[in-house]
């Protein structure tokens, strides 16, 4: 795979991962296990992002949600900042969560439709500031509003109140308010129009630099792959299949089904740089 040189925040050696099956009967007994990752590895720097392609049922969420240790790998080795998390409890993960955090693809379901975005939002930030007062969290509140382009009016709201791409601000919001090191957007704009798409996009690529976020983005969208990752790793039944710079995977795939991938691209699709002309997420507030 091709490096970009820095330190490593999220590092995975030949992780598996097998989980307990869901789609198996179980009469006694425990439940049999399924295997869904095969040895993966791959690491992530600060600055950088790395998407995560391939068909539905690939491993790509699986993968994620390992990385995040909220799946405990079943071999191999996961470190994060240099530290070997593979099999730490969650009371030791519990300090480092504030420092990886995930967006997921519908935040109607991961927000608490019984809380106003403000609680939702406290309750992020006491990862990292749990010490505040009621004034301070509200100042800190308002101040990753600002950052995302959500007005601070709808800080007040419940989230089935906000639009599809509000929401998907507040779950930027709560990911970046706790100052994490390591981002995973797991299909954060499947459920967007194409415009919302564009502006999500664009907003979480400006926090990804000014933050200096190591930022996992999972996607089966190949076109917004290409133009938003530095690199990406293919995956198929579980496995990396094939990793490199975009620039190198798009104009030269090595795989037959990276081939096929790219074939299937629906016409037309966004060409490079269509991310570029996208109006300036602070104005828009859809
Ligand atoms: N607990 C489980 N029990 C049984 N099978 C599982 C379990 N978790 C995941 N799988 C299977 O593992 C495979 C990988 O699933 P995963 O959700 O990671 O894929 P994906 O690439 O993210 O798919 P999609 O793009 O559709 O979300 C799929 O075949 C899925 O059905």
């Amino acid at each position: 795979m091709a490096e970009a040189p820095g330190e490593a925040i999220v590092e995975a050696k030949d992780l598996e991962l097998e989980l307990p099956d869901m789609n198996a009967r179980v009469l006694f007994g425990r439940r049999p296990r399924v295997r869904v990752l095969h040895p993966v590895s791959l690491s992530v720097r600060r600055g950088e992002i790395l998407g995560i392609v391939g068909e539905s049922g690939s491993g790509k969420t699986s993968l994620g949600r390992a990385l995040l240790r909220l799946h405990e790998p079943t071999g191999g080795k996961l470190t994060f900042e240099g530290r070997d998390i593979t099999h730490l409890d969650e009371a030791r993960l519990r300090p480092l969560r504030a420092r990886m955090q995930f967006i997921f693809q519908d935040p109607q379901s991961s927000l608490n439709p019984r809380r106003r975005v403000a609680a939702s939002l406290e309750a992020a930030l006491a990862l990292r500031a749990g010490r505040l007062d009621r004034k301070e969290r509200r100042r800190e509140l308002e101040v990753v509003a600002e950052q995302v382009g959500l007005p601070t009016p709808l800080l007040d709201r419940y989230p089935h109140e906000l639009s599809g791409g509000q929401r998907q601000r507040v779950g930027i919001a709560r990911a970046v308010i706790t100052r994490p090191h390591f981002v995973l957007a797991d299909e954060i704009v499947s459920g967007l129009d194409v415009s919302t798409q564009a502006q999500v996009l664009v907003l979480l690529k400006r926090l990804a630099g000014e933050l200096g976020l190591a930022l996992v983005f999972i996607s089966h969208d190949l076109s917004v792959i290409r133009n938003f990752c530095d690199r990406v790793c293919v995956m198929r039944a579980g496995r990396i299949v094939e990793s490199g710079t975009c620039g190198a995977l798009f104009e030269a795939p090595r795989t037959d089904y990276t081939r096929t991938l790219l074939d299937a691209i629906p016409l037309p699709s966004p060409q490079p740089g269509w991310l570029d002309g996208a109006p300036d997420t602070a104005a828009c507030r859809s």
